[in-house]
């Protein structure tokens, strides 16, 4: 039991937040699956909930009607970074969630007080139930959501950098619209009043502009050894 206690390693929390195109998701659930942790991606939480107001008659430009619509909808989120999963109402919204629909209504969905209330208790409970530890990956992960985070890490990339990764996912996609779209959405979630997209005082800033996927899932995860080592 004493040596069990001495090698097992602590549960560790790592917050991961920043812009759209930098890398969260990948690093977060590559740096997940290698260390063994639980992986929360919240803006598929705020993807579903945008997702669910669409789809059931919700003007979504209506903070006031997406505010009482907000408890309604039951979200599940998986923490399996090998298997990321979420459902809406029991239903599977992993497809659903990335239309071009859903991304560009998202930020006004997020701007929503009431919205961030409820999908931050939901973040909270996620974390708090995760034993071995999670990395959560968001936009106001070390800021709001878990400011006691062991680990904050801001990822940030150049918006030709970003574009060109979002792009490169999508067949014949025009570069730069897609440039436009994220710093339209950037703003949008940098500039809200609750709990924007912003760098906690105490996170570690990596620019992954000129670094490999690899690259990045190697300094993150040292990072996380570093803090588990007590260094
Ligand atoms: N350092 C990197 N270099 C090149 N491509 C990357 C890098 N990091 C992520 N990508 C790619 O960029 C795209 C967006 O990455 P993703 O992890 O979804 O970013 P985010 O979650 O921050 O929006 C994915 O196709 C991913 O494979
Ligand atoms: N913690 C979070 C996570 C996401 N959001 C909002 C703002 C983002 O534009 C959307 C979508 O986030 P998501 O991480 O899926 O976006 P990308 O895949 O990086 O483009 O959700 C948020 O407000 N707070």
């Amino acid at each position: 039991m004493e040596n069990a206690a001495r090698t097992a390693p602590a549960a560790v929390i790592v917050a991961i937040d920043g812009p759209s195109g930098t890398g969260k998701s990948s690093t977060s659930r590559a740096v997940a699956a290698k260390l063994g942790l639980s992986y929360l991606d919240t803006g598929a939480q705020y993807r579903a909930i945008t997702w669910w107001m669409l789809t059931n008659g919700v003007d979504v430009t209506d903070a006031a009607a997406v505010a009482t619509a907000s408890a309604k909808p039951v979200i599940d989120s998986g923490t399996d970074p090998s298997a990321p999963a979420i459902t809406v109402d029991g239903q599977d919204a992993s497809g659903p969630i990335r239309t071009q629909e859903v991304t560009s209504r998202v930020s006004a969905v997020s701007a929503v007080p009431e919205v961030r209330t409820r999908i931050t208790e939901l973040q909270r409970e996620i974390a708090r139930a995760a034993g071995g530890g999670i990395v959560v990956e968001g936009r106001d992960i070390g800021t709001t959501v878990l400011p006691g985070a062991d680990l904050k890490i801001f990822l940030t990339a150049s918006a030709e950098a970003r574009a060109a990764r979002r792009s490169g996912e999508t067949k014949g996609a025009d570069v730069a619209a897609t440039k436009e779209a994220l710093i339209k959405r950037d703003a949008a979630d940098s500039g809200r009043k609750t709990s924007p997209l912003a760098k906690a005082d105490d996170a570690v800033e990596v620019d992954t502009t000129d670094l490999t996927l690899d690259q990045v899932i190697e300094c993150v995860v040292t990072l996380v050894e570093e803090k588990r080592a007590g260094k």
